[in-house]
């Protein structure tokens, strides 16, 4: 599958989303979904195991303006680094992943979050001992959403899509990480909840 020429960033700083604490009146009734929105362990691990090729493909990685519920998360001003990824299994996007954190993360040696290109954020942050990670919080994103917009101009048909989003925390750097399943990882029927 060729990759249109996707806007970074696709989600502005202007469009909100409705995060909610993953508690159970919050999260989609079927089952698989739910494992997916709730693993605490790597999508790119859990995404490797569904697929022959995995391929990170880099929308845009660049300074930029968050919103002020991920600068809370961050416990930072507003200015911060913005990566935005599609995560494609066997050439099909299954995870549009939006990653933020401080600037100064980006030059932290452990991480070296400002050298990281295609390959897999959560490679670098797995790797470190002393990582932690927030509770999951989780939202849908409407049909006439940013991210609805982006999962029709990959060529699926509208839908609800689910997301989930945590902190992870490892050298002493704060990164926000936002996931949400689109195309290809969950069949169609998982999805129109
Ligand atoms: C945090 C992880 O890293 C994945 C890879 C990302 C990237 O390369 O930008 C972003 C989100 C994640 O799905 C993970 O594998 O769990």
């Amino acid at each position: 599958m060729t990759l249109p020429e996707l806007q970074f960033p696709v989600i502005d700083a202007s469009q909100r989303a409705d995060w909610q604490l993953a508690t159970p009146h919050c999260l989609p009734s079927h089952p698989e979904l739910q494992r997916w929105l709730l693993d605490p362990d790597s999508l790119t691990a859990k995404l490797k195991q569904h697929c022959q090729h995995f391929k990170v493909h880099v929308i845009g990685q660049q300074p930029g303006t968050i919103r002020p519920d991920e600068a809370r998360w961050l416990g930072a001003s507003e200015a911060a680094a913005i990566r935005e990824v599609l995560l494609c299994c066997d050439g099909k996007p299954w995870v549009f992943a939006r990653s933020v954190f401080p600037q100064q993360a980006l030059n932290e040696p452990v991480l070296q979050l400002g050298q990281l290109g295609d390959s897999p954020l959560g490679a670098h942050l797995f790797a470190q001992p002393d990582l932690t990670r927030s509770e999951m919080e989780v939202a849908q994103f409407a049909p006439d959403s940013a991210l609805g917009h982006l999962h029709q101009q990959l060529g699926f048909e509208p839908q609800t899509l689910w997301g989930r989003r945590s902190c992870f925390t490892a050298a002493g750097q704060k990164v926000l990480v936002a996931e949400v399943f689109i195309g290809g990882s969950i069949p169609a029927q998982f999805m129109n909840e």
